[in-house]
Order: C-alpha cells, then structure tokens, then sequence
C-alpha cells in the first residue's frame, strides 16, 4: 500500500499565511462541545488548543459545572452552558461557527447519547468528532449517516475498533478502514505511532511526532486544533494534515527542554506558536 508521506513540503502547499488585513470577524469562529464532571480538562485543552491554533473566536459548549472553570482557565474562550450540571443533555446554541468539534471528555451517559444523536440530526457545520462522541456513535452506528460530508474523525486505535470492528493485521486494518472512509465520506484520522489520515483511496502518513504524546489529553489538544483550521476555512482532509503535522512538531520541539517523561497535553498548546514559525520562516525564505 503506497502512503504519501507527511513532509515539509506537502505542509507548505497547504499552508495559508494569515492575511496582514485580517481581524478576528475572518478567522474563523470554533465551536468545541466537550467536557463532563471529572473531565473538564479535556473541555479546557481542547478550547486551548483552538485558540492557540489561530481561529478568530473560540466558544466552548459545556455542562453547567465547566463554566468557571473554562472562564478562569483561558479568559479568550467564550462559554455556553448545557442547562444540565454534569453532563451534557441538550445541545442549543445561537452562535454560527464555522468548524465543530464535539466529544472529547463528554462521557457516554443516556442523555448525552441523546443530545449528541438530536444534535448530529439537524447540524449542516463541517465537523470533527473524537473521543465519547466517537464511542456513542459506535454504540448507534446508524447515525453515521447523519455526519456532514467530509466530517474528521480522530479515532484512537480503540475507539477505531469500536467504530469498524476488529482486524487482524495491519493491511486489514488499513483495508477496514478506508472502505469506512469511503461508505461514509469521512476523512479519517488514524492516530497511532505515526498517525495517517485516510481520504477513500489516498492515505497520508505523518512524519512528526513522537512517544512524548504517550500522555493523556494530547488527542484532546488535536481535536482542538483540527477544529481550528477547519474553522479557519481549510478543506477538511488539510486541516486533518495540517493538524497532525503541527501537534507532532510540537513534541519534536519540546522534547530537548521536557524529555519524553514529562512532556504533557499543555507542553503541546504551549509549543503550537514555535511549530508555525517553522513553516512561516520557510515560507518567507
Ligand atoms: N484531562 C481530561 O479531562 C482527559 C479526558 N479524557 C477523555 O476521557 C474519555 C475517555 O478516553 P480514553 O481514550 O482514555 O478511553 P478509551 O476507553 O476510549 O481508551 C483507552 C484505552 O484505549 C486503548 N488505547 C488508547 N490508545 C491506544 C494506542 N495508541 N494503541 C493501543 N491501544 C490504545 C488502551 O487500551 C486504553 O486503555 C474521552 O472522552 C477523553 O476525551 C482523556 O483524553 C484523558 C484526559
Ligand atoms: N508513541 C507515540 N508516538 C507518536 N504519537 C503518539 C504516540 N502515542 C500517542 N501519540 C499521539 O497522541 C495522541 C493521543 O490521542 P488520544 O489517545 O485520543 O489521547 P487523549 O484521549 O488522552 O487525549 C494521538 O494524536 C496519537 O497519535
Ligand atoms: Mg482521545
């Protein structure tokens, strides 16, 4: 099987220099839905990530108990609450943004399968789910159906098993996967050690990254910055390319100074701005 590799090169064709006449109106406005009791974190990370990623506005949509939380952890973040304390059990909102992403953290409760399944029905905005939307949408694979065209998903290999079944080698994995891309138009991103991104046919592999990500949280910061770029306008298979290359360039940058051990999910959001200036500097050569 023949996988386009990752490179510098493929980054930089993608790669769109923010207009020196933009303002935060043209950036592009990301929606992340994340979050439960316990696991607000992935709420904050993910919201983090997107704004550090670059998009204009950033709201979070979370259970009521996440609203200090996310409005003291990062003041640029916008919040909106779910009229439910812990869990999320009803997904309405009056802000139009253009990319979102929904799952990391938000548990698997009756009611938040609900709310996802009534939300996933009338929502027409690109996309991307991970985590326990993932896992709710394998618990009731007839709502993949309802995903907009060209929708991310960012499956751990676990949650990948649970989406497509089991495999037992790695062609058949590769093979299960892409026929999953294919009947559901999706974009799939198959994270691992290296991660690829499968659009039908064409798989992509990643060439950042390493095994500092081993950390928890770090699939949430993906989301997050995925669901920025989406927002930021790029079409859905760059912004999964764009997304992976930069999350794994961060841990490539941060190792010297963190090592492996100590890297964590913030150590990502934090190195965000250096992996850029790599393709800004580039660029301007
Ligand atoms: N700070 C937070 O609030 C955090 C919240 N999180 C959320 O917690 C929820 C549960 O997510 P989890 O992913 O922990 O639970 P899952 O049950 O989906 O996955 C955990 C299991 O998957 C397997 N797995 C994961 N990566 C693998 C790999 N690369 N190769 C082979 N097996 C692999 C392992 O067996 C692991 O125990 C999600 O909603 C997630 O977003 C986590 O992201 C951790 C941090
Ligand atoms: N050994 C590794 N080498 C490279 N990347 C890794 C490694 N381990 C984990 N990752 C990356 O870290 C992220 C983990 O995502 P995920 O399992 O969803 O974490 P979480 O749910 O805790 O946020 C993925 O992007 C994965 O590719
Ligand atoms: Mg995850």
């Amino acid at each position: 099987m023949y996988f386009i590799p990752i490179t510098k090169k493929e980054i930089q064709d993608r790669y769109q220099i923010v207009s020196a006449f933009a303002h935060k109106g043209t950036q592009g406005h990301a929606l992340l839905i994340a979050g439960s009791y316990g696991k607000m974190g992935a709420a904050v990370l993910a919201s983090k990530a997107a704004i550090k990623t670059g998009c204009g506005l950033v709201t979070a949509f979370v259970p009521e108990c996440g609203y200090d939380i996310l409005q003291i952890a990062i003041p640029e973040v916008m919040v909106i609450t779910d009229v439910a304390q812990r869990h999320l059990s009803n997904v309405k909102f009056q802000i139009k943004p253009q990319a979102i992403g929904i799952g990391p953290g938000i548990g698997q409760e009756q009611e938040t399968q609900k709310a996802l399944h009534d939300f996933l029905v009338s929502n027409i905005i690109p996309l991307v789910l991970d985590a326990d939307a993932l896992n709710c949408v394998s618990r009731n694979k007839e709502w993949l159906h309802l995903l907009p065209s060209k929708t991310i998903v960012t499956p751990h290999p676990k949650e990948l098993e649970r989406l497509i079944g089991p495999w037992e080698s790695e062609e058949e994995q590769f093979e299960k996967t892409i026929a999953f891309s294919k009947q559901y138009n999706l974009v799939v991103v198959m994270k691992g050690a290296p991660t690829h991104i499968i659009d039908g046919e064409t798989v992509y592999k990643n060439t950042t990254g390493n095994a500092a990500l081993a950390t928890a949280g770090s699939g949430d910061v993906l989301t997050g910055m995925t669901t920025s770029l989406l927002a930021q306008g790029y079409e859905a298979v760059n912004a999964a390319i764009l997304g992976v290359y930069l999350h794994g360039l961060t841990a490539d940058i941060a190792i010297t100074e963190t090592g492996t051990q100590s890297f964590i999910a913030s150590d990502i959001i934090s190195n965000i701005g250096r992996a850029f200036l790599t393709l800004e500097n580039d660029t301007n050569n």
